[in-house]
């Protein structure tokens, strides 16, 4: 049963739905949240990429920068001629914005913006040149001895030849959740800040991870360039992001929510098909069939002589469904014999073990599509030897036109096997009087509606006469519906009534039941 109990049940399908709409709901929220996890991502190492290039553009301008100062500087240093050559060194479009002499640690002279009166010490450089470049570096200094009070920048020094480069600001304006710092990294694994926020590099390589990794809450992203000299750290800000997109995220939600919903709707439906009523007995026909045996006794000496056998089937959460609900499921997908087949084995089973009493008589129920002779060799042939003490009827109700000489030719088929044959529910439906001349059956089971009719009506007036006509074509008569001890009565006063069978004598019972009743019933009771 376990999980389809919640697609069968009625009360448990709002909790059913509810828990596949939560389910979807959560899977749906898990991926927004890996795509925003990947976006957040991509756009760490996209600005990450970006701030290098940047950085790595100045480089290369500073070293070509180098290049033209070697080849263009040939007067002699501070000269007027000097001057002149590096002033044109300055026009050259590089971001760099001062240029000087340097000799013995001391700025000589300089051009561009900035005034230097007097040469300059700018003492021993933060990074030395031991770097791919030759360069050495003073970094963050104050540029106030060149004019430029309160402008901070690096010197930057190959040879005698030096140069400022200004604080790089990002020029690229970050989302809010986002931060940078970029580190200049020397060759002895120091680093020199750069710019950006400062810490960040340093919880970078203290977090252990490469590419982008979660670190205290928040997602970290370091590169270096080729040269590893510059590094960028981009960070975000886990809280930063939920808290500015709180709008974004409740959207996302209200979308998630209705889409689960949607889902659900489907997913639901799935279910619910592949367990709706029909389905799910056509999958569990054989493993659900129970047996009730309805008994039949004799009008004359009152005693029990047999049953009816009567199909219910167990659906998956236990409830006992009746032949009215399923029998036009099996007409419709042609499962007859599947049934039938599924009854016969289980009432077999059930009444060899149970019931001792020689002969007894076990009547059938066959569908009138079944009525041909190898359908019936298939369902009843071995049946019939294996359990010999037992007097099978088949019964035969015509809910739909029969061929009236392929039933007969059963009927004959069944009669040599020992196999007796009646015609039910006679008097309504295809079941008539034209069946009761054509068709040599053996008995006739007057319908129901005749014995359930109060007396004196019309209905009750008809019994009389189908009894009439039933002994007259020398059938056994069997009426059924016999719901009062008053029409039992009547019934055994009437000699042509062979047996009867109905809720006054005992509704259908369970294999236990139909033993309880066989040794309690008392046939002198209704006599
Ligand atoms: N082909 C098959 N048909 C089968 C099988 N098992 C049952 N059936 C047919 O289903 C119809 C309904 O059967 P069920 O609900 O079991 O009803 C039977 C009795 O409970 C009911 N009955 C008997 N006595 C009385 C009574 O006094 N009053 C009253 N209101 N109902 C009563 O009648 C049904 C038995 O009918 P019948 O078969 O005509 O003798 C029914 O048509 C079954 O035939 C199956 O395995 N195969």
């Amino acid at each position: 049963m376990g999980l389809a109990r919640f697609f069968v049940t009625e009360r448990y399908q709002k909790t059913t739905f509810f828990l596949i709409w939560l389910g979807l709901f959560v899977v749906l929220v898990v991926i927004l949240v890996w795509l925003a996890v990947h976006a957040v991502r991509d756009v760490l190492r996209q600005e990450t990429d970006e701030t290098l290039v940047e950085f790595m553009r100045l480089r290369s301008n500073v070293i070509s920068t180098y290049a033209r100062m070697d080849e263009w500087l040939t007067a002699p240093p501070c000269s007027a001629l000097y001057m002149e050559q590096l002033r044109r060194v300055a026009f050259l479009p590089d971001g760099i914005n001062e240029f000087f002499h340097v000799s013995d640690g001391r700025i000589e002279c300089s051009v561009n913006h900035g005034t230097l009166q007097t040469p300059h010490e700018i003492g021993l450089p933060d990074i030395d040149s031991d770097n791919p470049f030759g360069v050495s570096f003073w970094i963050d200094r104050d540029l106030g001895f060149l004019g430029m009070p309160g402008l901070m920048g690096a010197l930057a020094v190959r040879g005698n030849h030096g140069m400022i480069i200004p604080p790089q600001n990002p020029i690229t304006i970050f989302p809010q959740w986002m931060s940078q710092e970029v580190v200049i990294h020397v060759p002895d694994g120091n680093w020199w800040y750069r710019s950006g926020e400062p810490g960040l590099f340093t919880a970078a390589i203290g977090g252990l991870g490469t590419g982008v990794f979660p670190h205290d809450g928040d997602y970290l992203h370091v590169k270096c360039d080729p040269a590893g000299i510059h590094c960028v750290t981009s960070r975000a800000n886990v809280v930063d992001i939920a808290r500015n997109s709180l709008s974004s995220l409740s959207v996302a939600s209200v979308a998630a929510a209705l889409l689960a919903a949607l889902l659900t709707q489907f997913v639901y439906g799935q279910f619910r098909k592949y367990w709706d009523f029909e389905a799910r007995f056509l999958r569990y026909l054989t493993e659900g069939v129970i047996c009730t045996y309805q008994p039949i006794i004799s009008t004359r000496t009152g005693a029990v002589v047999g049953c009816e056998v009567l199909a219910r089937w167990r659906d998956l959460d236990g409830k006992i469904v009746f032949p009215d609900e399923f029998l036009p499921v099996v007409e419709k997908q042609n499962m007859s014999v599947q049934l039938t087949r599924a009854v016969i084995d289980v009432a077999m089973r059930e009444l060899s073990d149970n019931v001792p009493q020689e002969p007894f008589q076990v009547n059938f129920n066959i569908f009138p599509r079944d009525f041909e002779v190898t359908k019936l060799e298939a369902l009843l042939g071995a049946t019939v030897l294996d359990h010999r003490r037992f007097q099978f009827v088949a019964e035969i109700v015509e809910t739909e036109k029969v061929e009236a000489e392929i039933v007969q030719a059963a009927i004959d088929h069944l009669r040599r096997l020992g196999i007796r044959t009646y015609i039910d529910d006679f008097g309504v439906g295809y079941s008539n009087l034209q069946n009761l001349g054509v068709l040599q059956v053996d008995g006739v089971k007057i319908d129901r509606s005749f014995a359930m009719a109060p007396d004196h009506s019309v209905m009750a007036r008809i019994l009389d006469y189908a009894i009439e006509m039933a002994h007259a074509s020398n059938r056994a008569i069997v009426i059924e519906g016999v719901e009062t001890n008053e029409r039992l009565a009547t019934l055994r006063e009437n000699a042509l009534v062979d047996y009867a069978q109905g809720y006054f004598i005992s509704r259908p019972l369970d294999i236990a039941g139909l033993v309880r009743f066989i040794a309690n019933w008392k046939p002198e009771a209704v006599r």
